[in-house]
């Protein structure tokens, strides 16, 4: 990895003396492909993810960094015939490689759920995981977009943004936590319910990514699913249980790693399209968000273009069920992100 090295050693003199903004280094040009770094990627979900992105035909540099397992990882993926290149980065003094001029970081490090855990209770964990990450985040690459997957995304999210606030690289337009899973789930259980391919259903999911803080706002998807309430109600609480029956069904052996990647590289994927520039990208995601609700940050719809959020599309007309959840939701998600933003300054 002759350029690596190089960087590696471009940095090590130089980063003292540099500001963030200064170690900023110009996003790739709309179409030639983008550089994409995985944070995490020798573990479930980061190993099928970067296999779905080095199918993506919009990535041009993939990077994948863990803390063990990168080496095998890449050299099995470089195999693959296709236009991605791979680079493995192992550890921290391999982080600045795999950063420099990165577009999009994704991050799925961090310790997954065993049965009879919530979320919360890998907060100890990974708060400092994504802490030391999005540090390097602020410093290599400070104007990439950021796509956070590791538990709990409630507080990560928050994390995450203390940590470019303080190094005075925060755009909330680029800081995303992943929940498209949700939007996955609530999609393929509404097309069994309705008897159609999930392909041709959408179901806008809101709030957060925990228990009673997703909100699939199924009044609202298409097609029309037209059930009565107490059905309604059993596929809203299957959805917001949907990681709980996975945890389950893998008896300690982890959390939904494959459909995970799915809906990661299916995100990541919208987000490159928009930063191509393709006009209508509209996704949900987990964001700083005071246009919608009054919580700092919330999960609703976004439209997606070059630099980011483009627009906070208005909150779907929620009827009385999903009004009564989206009120009880509300004191556990601030909790959650005030619990990320305490983290930040304790
Ligand atoms: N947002 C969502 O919808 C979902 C989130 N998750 C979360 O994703 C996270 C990862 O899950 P899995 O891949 O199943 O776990 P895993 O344990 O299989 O993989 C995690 C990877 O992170 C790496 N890692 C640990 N510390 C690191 C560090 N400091 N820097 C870089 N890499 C580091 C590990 O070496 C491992 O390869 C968990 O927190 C899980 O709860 C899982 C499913 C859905
Ligand atoms: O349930 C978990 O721990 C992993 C996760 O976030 C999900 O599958 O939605």
């Amino acid at each position: 990895m002759e350029r690596a090295a190089v960087l590696s050693r471009h940095f090590a003199a130089e980063e003292r003396q540099r500001s963030p903004q200064l170690d900023a280094q110009p996003t790739s040009a709309p179409g030639s492909g983008y550089n994409v770094a995985v944070l995490g990627s020798g573990g479930g979900i980061g190993q099928p993810l970067s296999l779905l992105l080095k199918l993506c035909p919009r990535v041009r540099d993939l990077r994948l960094y863990d803390v063990a397992n990168t080496a095998g990882v890449a050299a099995d993926l470089s195999h693959i015939a296709t236009a991605a290149r791979v680079s493995a980065h192992t550890g921290g003094d391999e982080l600045p490689d795999a950063l420099y001029g990165a577009d999009l970081v994704v991050i799925p490090a961090g310790v997954p759920r065993k049965p009879g855990m919530t979320r919360d209770d890998l907060f100890n964990i990974n708060a400092g995981i994504v802490r030391t990450l999005c540090e390097g985040v602020a410093r290599y690459c400070p104007h990439a977009w950021v796509a956070i997957i590791s538990n709990p995304v409630n507080s990560t999210v928050p994390i995450a943004a203390e940590v470019f606030k303080r190094a005075g690289t925060f755009n909330p337009a680029k800081l995303f936590g992943v929940t498209m899973l949700d939007v996955v789930r609530a999609n393929t259980f509404v097309g069994e319910a309705l008897g159609v391919d999930p392909a041709t259903v959408n179901v806008p999911v809101i709030g957060g990514h925990a228990g009673v803080t997703i909100l699939p706002v199924l009044s609202a998807g298409t097609p029309k699913l037209s059930v009565p309430e107490g059905q309604a109600r059993a596929l809203m609480a299957r959805i917001q249980d949907a990681g709980t029956e996975v945890v389950k069904a893998k008896a300690g052996a982890g959390s939904a790693t494959l459909s995970m990647a799915y809906a990661a590289s299916r995100f990541v994927e919208a987000c490159l399209r928009a930063m191509a520039g393709e006009v209508g990208v509209v996704e949900c995601a987990f964001v700083a968000s005071s246009l919608v609700t009054d919580l700092p940050f919330f999960a609703s719809q976004l439209r997606l273009g070059p630099g980011g959020i483009a627009e906070f599309l208005p909150l779907p007309r929620l009827n009385a069920m999903e009004q009564g959840n989206f009120e009880s939701m509300k004191a556990e998600l601030r909790s959650s992100i005030q619990k990320g933003v305490d983290f930040m300054n304790t």
